[in-house]
């Protein structure tokens, strides 16, 4: 098999997609991956979104982040790049992927979504976010500063209500509903610090993976404080 190509789907183990702008991937999106890997005993698909249209990408273009995705899973078991997204016209929604995802690999197949603990808070906010639930498990990874155990949206909360499942051998059991709390340890990292840390011209090398700091060098990106400290402005969903 062609390294990191995509594995082969075997019985009813769980589809893990870990979708994100990876603007650029860093250390800790590669923990937790792999964490979830070896957690759920499944390969796990890193998924880039596509640019915003109508804007230009705060950073690097999705070319240039789905090609730091491929230098990172180099070498990497059962990680691997999913530019499903990229095909697509207009914004990633992730409720659009999963439908597609469905489609493909039909109504029982266990489908999860691993996202980290700050993005789950805000799914209310996501489009369709109930319908999500239907179509995907969610495996939620702990972020500093993203507490589960408290504050939770009531709506988010009221959602959740008999979702939770201790044991990762549960996702596989159903096609979808299910949400895991994976318990790595904390990674601090943030693509914003590392976009800024560059333009301050101060030290980020250590936050990432050593071909995709050479990539990110040899494309000069993130240089701009301005145009790069943050992550684009989204309109309203
Ligand atoms: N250090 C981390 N710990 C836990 N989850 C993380 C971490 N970094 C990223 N994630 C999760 O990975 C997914 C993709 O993240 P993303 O590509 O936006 O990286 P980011 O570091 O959060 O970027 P930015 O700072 O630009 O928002 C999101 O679900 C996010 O919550
Ligand atoms: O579908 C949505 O409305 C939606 C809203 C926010 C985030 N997402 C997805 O969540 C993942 C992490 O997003 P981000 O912005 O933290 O990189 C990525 O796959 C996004 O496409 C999806």
């Amino acid at each position: 098999m062609v390294p990191n190509s995509h594995p082969p789907i075997a019985g009813l183990q769980v589809l893990i997609f870990y979708g994100g702008t990876f603007d650029p991937v860093h250390d800790g999106h590669l923990a937790i991956a792999r964490a979830a890997r070896d957690t759920l005993d499944a390969a796990i698909r890193m998924m880039p979104a596509a640019d915003p249209p109508h804007r230009s990408p705060p950073g690097a273009t999705a070319t240039q982040r789905a090609e730091m995705l491929d230098l990172a899973v180099v070498g990497e078991r059962d990680l691997c790049v999913d530019r499903r997204e990229l095909r697509r016209e207009g914004r990633s929604y992730s409720i659009d992927t999963l439908l597609e995802l469905r489609a493909e690999h039909g109504a029982d197949a266990p489908i999860a979504l691993l996202v980290g603990a700050d993005s789950f808070v805000g799914l209310p906010d996501w489009h369709r976010w109930r319908e999500l639930f239907d179509q995907a498990h969610f495996v939620v990874a702990e972020r500093p500063g993203s507490p589960l155990d408290q504050d939770l949206r009531p709506e988010l909360a009221a959602a959740l209500a008999g979702r939770w499942r201790a044991s990762p051998a549960a996702l596989r059991d159903a096609p979808a509903g299910c949400v895991f709390r994976l318990r790595q340890p904390l990674q601090e990292e943030s693509a914003t610090a590392i976009r800024q840390r560059i333009a301050a011209g101060r030290a980020w090398r250590e936050m990432v993976p050593v071909a995709v700091a050479g990539y990110i060098e040899r494309h000069g990106l993130y240089l701009n404080a301005e145009e790069h400290a943050g992550p684009p402005a989204r309109p309203p969903l």
